[in-house]
């Protein structure tokens, strides 16, 4: 686990192109033998150029399926609504064509576990070859794999090309599928748990390398994990999601040091801590519900130790206002909460 460090403020960024990726009431259900069950309920994403967004929130709150409205992955036993638009065009959820345009071209995915995004018969060759070939415009020569695989951070490029999966470690496996990512000249990377699945140190070099993309490259990246050290690292914003909705977005500084959403809170409160002063975890109460089994007012509330009268009511995303100085100027933060906590709940 990751301590929490404040990130070194990348430098504001004057920002005057409309956002990578603006996606608003997003909403995906799966068929079940009982109806559909909502996944994704009404979420709202903005991604700016070279910005890190990230998305947390515990296991089935409905970050990956998100992220495959976003690529236009959805299964065919999803159904879904929302407006999408990537890089200026508007996107129709269920236009797999036009989703196949994109893909690879504007926006590009890595997985968790790389060894299962990358074909055990293969040479890391073989995998380039097949890649650029989709992106005729690049072609497919020696000295562009070369360089793919040097801008995922590979020094020894000619051992690793002729390598199958497994001779490679881990962390060089994500490093070849972060080269084959990047094949199309992508503009947005959806990473979902990329270093889940490596050891610590080559964690934080795979970190490293998607932080020098955005910064070198102006790559927009959605970084799904569990591990709010790792967003507080290197993410510029957080969406905290919870049963199919975001609860609380906004910069990651002023989310994390001083959530507004008793949620946000508990998550911090239940991650262990490597430095600072020993302290008992305190696990959020129950488990979060199934799709099925929806409260039918803040669907935190039977979880939320500050649950009163007025949370049986839907909660929705509103501002919050922190009379803190430090925060002030922090940017666009809201909350889906009815009791939000007052300035100085600190995780
Ligand atoms: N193909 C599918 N068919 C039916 N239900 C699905 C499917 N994919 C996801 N779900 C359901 O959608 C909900 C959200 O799942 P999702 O995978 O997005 O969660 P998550 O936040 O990414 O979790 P994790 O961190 O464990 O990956 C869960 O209840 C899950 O069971």
């Amino acid at each position: 686990m990751t301590v929490i460090t404040s990130s070194p403020a990348v430098p504001p960024r004057s920002r005057v192109a409309a956002p990578l990726i603006e996606a608003e009431g997003l909403s995906v259900s799966f068929a079940s033998e009982t109806g559909f069950l909502p996944a994704v309920r009404g979420v709202d994403l903005r991604l700016e150029e070279g910005e890190i967004l990230g998305l947390v929130g515990e296991s089935g709150s409905g970050k990956s399926v998100t992220c495959q409205a976003l690529l236009g992955l959805l299964p065919a036993s999803s159904t879904f609504a929302g407006c999408l638009r990537v890089a200026g065009e508007t996107l129709v959820l269920g236009d797999a064509l036009a989703f196949e345009r994109l893909r690879g071209g504007t926006i590009s995915m890595i997985f968790q576990d790389p060894m299962s995004a990358l074909d055990p018969l293969m040479t890391a060759r073989a995998h380039l070859h097949q890649r650029l070939r989709r992106h005729e415009r690049r072609g497919d020569g020696e000295e562009r794999m070369q360089e793919l695989l040097r801008r995922a951070g590979v020094s020894d490029t000619v051992r690793v090309l002729d390598a199958y999966p497994h001779q490679l470690s881990g962390g060089l496996c994500q490093r070849v599928a972060i080269a084959l990512a990047l094949a199309g000249e992508p503009r947005i990377l959806v990473a979902d748990e990329p270093t889940t699945a490596l050891d610590v140190t080559v964690q934080a070099q795979v970190l490293d390398l998607l932080d020098d993309l955005r910064r070198a490259r102006d790559l927009a990246v959605i970084l799904i994990s569990h591990d709010l050290g790792v967003v507080a690292e290197i993410c510029d914003r957080i969406a905290v999601m919870y049963a199919g909705q975001i609860v609380e977005t906004g910069p990651v500084d002023a989310v994390l040091e001083q959530p507004a959403h008793p949620y946000t809170l508990g998550l911090l409160e239940s991650r262990p801590l490597l430095n600072g002063p020993r302290r008992k975890l305190r696990a959020i109460r129950g488990a979060a519900p199934l799709p099925n089994a929806l409260p039918s007012g803040c669907a935190f509330s039977p979880r939320c130790g500050r649950s009163a009268a007025v949370c049986q009511v839907p909660a929705v995303l509103q501002p919050v206002r922190s009379t803190s100085s430090q925060y002030h100027s922090a940017g666009h933060r809201l909350a889906r909460c009815h009791l939000p906590l007052a300035d100085g709940a600190h995780g």
